[in-house]
């Protein structure tokens, strides 16, 4: 059986005054994977996320997430099936752990128990005792799990992740990388997570995208696309992966 696909790029463009940042690009991404996509500065990854959860709209061609094309679709209704986030955690300083988790299912009109956050808090690895703190006053690392507990709070089918680990030290970015492979078995939800570190994508990914000038230079299984480099572009990204 064909296994399900979730997001749909076709033929997506984006151009910036006389710059493709994402061209005649086509891509699909199955339901439950867990996407890295990689690639040098500014070819396009940023703003294919955002494509995904309609913050940009394709100037052509379309974007489909669960069949419906991003143009023609209730955005906010589409957001809240969608969990992003991004370096540093985007939390609002202002509030304190709990609010900021709690933020999203009220927007919705739900409310989160203090059991359910305190479950959240376990995910990513924080003491239950954190959720009064104010955010400003978490580690940078800690900030980073209060972001990815925020994402999970109205159970997303689909996470973004942008750069997420890229401000942390290497330790507590190795223990971010083992706490989202978990959630990612626990929820089994699609993970989209751009990152600048191959070797982080090859590590995460069950399927790996490698851009370049906003277009797709290869794709794969993380073994494939290291066995396998199908061009000079991609080879010279796999050698990063050398000096291990
Ligand atoms: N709002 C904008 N206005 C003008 N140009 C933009 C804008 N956003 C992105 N671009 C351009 O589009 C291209 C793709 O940018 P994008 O941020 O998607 O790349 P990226 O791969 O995520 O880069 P990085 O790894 O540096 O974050 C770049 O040339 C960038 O300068």
């Amino acid at each position: 059986m064909r296994q399900e696909t979730i997001i749909v790029f076709d033929r997506a463009e984006k151009m910036y005054e006389d710059k493709y940042a994402l061209r005649d690009f086509s891509f699909e991404i199955r339901k439950g994977a867990f996407l890295t996509v990689v690639g040098g500065s500014g070819g396009g990854k940023t703003t294919m996320l955002k494509m995904i959860n309609g913050l940009l709209l394709p100037d052509s061609g379309s974007v489909r997430v669960g069949g419906m094309d991003t143009a023609h679709t209730d955005l906010i209704a589409l957001r809240r099936k969608i969990g992003y986030v991004i370096q540093g955690g985007g939390l609002f300083p202002h509030l304190n752990v709990r609010e900021n988790i709690a933020y999203v299912p009220r927007l919705k009109k739900e409310k989160i128990s203090p059991e359910h956050i305190g479950e959240l808090l376990d995910m990513v690895a924080l003491p239950a005792d954190i959720m009064e703190r104010n955010v400003s006053e978490l580690s940078g690392g800690q900030q980073q799990r209060v972001g990815i507990a925020r994402a999970l709070a109205a159970r997303p089918e689909i996470l973004l992740m942008d750069e997420p680990f890229g401000a942390v030290d290497g330790i507590t970015r190795k223990q971010l990388q083992d706490a989202i492979r978990d959630i990612h078995e626990r929820t089994k939800a699609t993970i989209v997570f751009v990152t600048h570190d191959l070797r982080e994508a090859v590590r995460l990914g069950s399927w790996i995208l490698i851009m370049n000038e906003g277009e797709v230079v290869q794709q794969g299984t993380p073994e494939d696309v290291r066995n396998n480099p199908n061009g000079d572009y991609a080879a010279q990204f796999i050698k990063q992966l050398e000096c291990e």
